[in-house]
């Protein structure tokens, strides 16, 4: 049952976030260069705990197109962004801009429908601060989904990619979610990256798929993110062959790099929505028209992995600090 649809959101602590109130905050919050300070977090969080009864520990992130699994949850509480304090808005086709939190199968479960990219505009803090938001609600476990495109010969459209691994190509020029000064409160200032993407999870889904019969379509590889919003040229997607690419897309390493520093269980797939254009001598064109086709086609078997994903964690029942 659908119950509400909140309307009225603060603005909260978002002048003093940017540059327009008084104190201290104000000296260490000076623009998009520093993330929001754990007080700024903490009023979306509370804002949000205080709006629902639920008490998710599973967060999930929709990617571009695959917001419908929102829709299957039950007793929905309805947040769009532009009444969460302190969030910033979706401006991009196939993401609704919303947070819905209710139950899935029984399990509390908030979900992101749309999420925020670079190219919008915003820094790579910006786009992974929900995750923040959901871990300071009491979310130990995420599930990131996004829409990317074939690198991997093998590869088929409308494959699933379970994410081994990726590679952090901003991070490689100097960018990062974690960029600036570290709260201690969230997690160390280094923190390891490799089994970013929770192996038992990828082995337990792996063996699982069979039974909703997508043992055929789904793979697993490595994602890159590039900064978009462009499309890659063939000599880009030349050089991401090379080094180990398997699907890339926009998104989703900010997310896992923030969710990781703060304990994180994390789990992740691709929807590859198109095959990479890798010739020279052809007419056909990328465009997020196919991306948004494919996802929209893919809908009913990518939310049937959600499920089971969803309920592989909710009886693992994990806790920061497990591993
Ligand atoms: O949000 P995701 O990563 O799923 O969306 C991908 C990347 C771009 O936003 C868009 C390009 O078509 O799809
Ligand atoms: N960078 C990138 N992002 C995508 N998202 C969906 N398809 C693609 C793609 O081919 N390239």
């Amino acid at each position: 049952m659908e119950r509400k649809q909140h309307q009225n959101g603060r603005a909260g602590l978002r002048a003093l976030a940017s540059g327009g109130g008084s104190m201290c905050l104000e000296q260490t919050v000076s623009g998009d260069d520093t993330p929001y300070p754990y007080e700024v977090i903490k009023e979306s969080a509370d804002f949000l705990l205080s709006r629902t009864k639920l008490r998710p520990k599973i967060g999930v992130i929709c990617g571009s197109g695959l917001g419908a699994l929102a829709e299957q949850l039950e007793d929905r509480d309805i947040f769009p962004y532009d009444t969460i304090p302190n969030f910033p808005v979706s401006t991009v086709a196939g993401h609704a801009g919303r947070m819905v939190i209710g139950t899935l199968d029984g399990v509390a479960v908030m979900c992101m429908q749309g999420r925020f990219h670079s190219y919008e505009g915003y820094p790579l803090w910006k786009c992974a601060m929900p995750v923040r938001v959901m871990k300071l609600m009491g979310v130990d476990q995420l599930l990131v989904t996004n829409a990317a495109g074939g690198i991997n010969r093998q590869f088929n459209i409308g494959d699933i990619m379970i994410i081994k691994d990726h590679i952090n190509m901003q991070g490689f020029a100097g960018d990062s979610p974690l960029r600036g000064r570290n709260d201690e409160r969230y997690g160390p200032r280094f923190p390891a990256m490799n089994n970013a993407y929770d192996r038992t999870l990828r082995q337990k889904t792996l063996e699982l798929v069979k039974e909703l019969g997508l043992q055929d379509v789904v793979r697993e590889g490595v994602y890159v993110m590039l900064g978009g919003p462009t499309y890659e040229t063939v000599a880009e997607l030349n050089l991401l062959r090379v080094v180990g690419v398997d699907a890339v897309g926009m998104s989703t390493v900010p997310e896992v790099v923030v969710a990781r520093h703060c304990g994180m269980r994390v789990f992740a797939f691709s929807l590859i929505t198109n095959m990479c254009i890798i010739e020279y001598e052809t007419e056909a064109k990328a465009s997020h028209t196919e991306v948004i086709e494919t996802a929209t086609m893919r809908q009913k078997d990518l939310q049937k992995l959600a499920r089971l994903i969803i309920k592989i964690m909710s009886e693992d029942g994990y806790e920061a600090g497990d591993e």
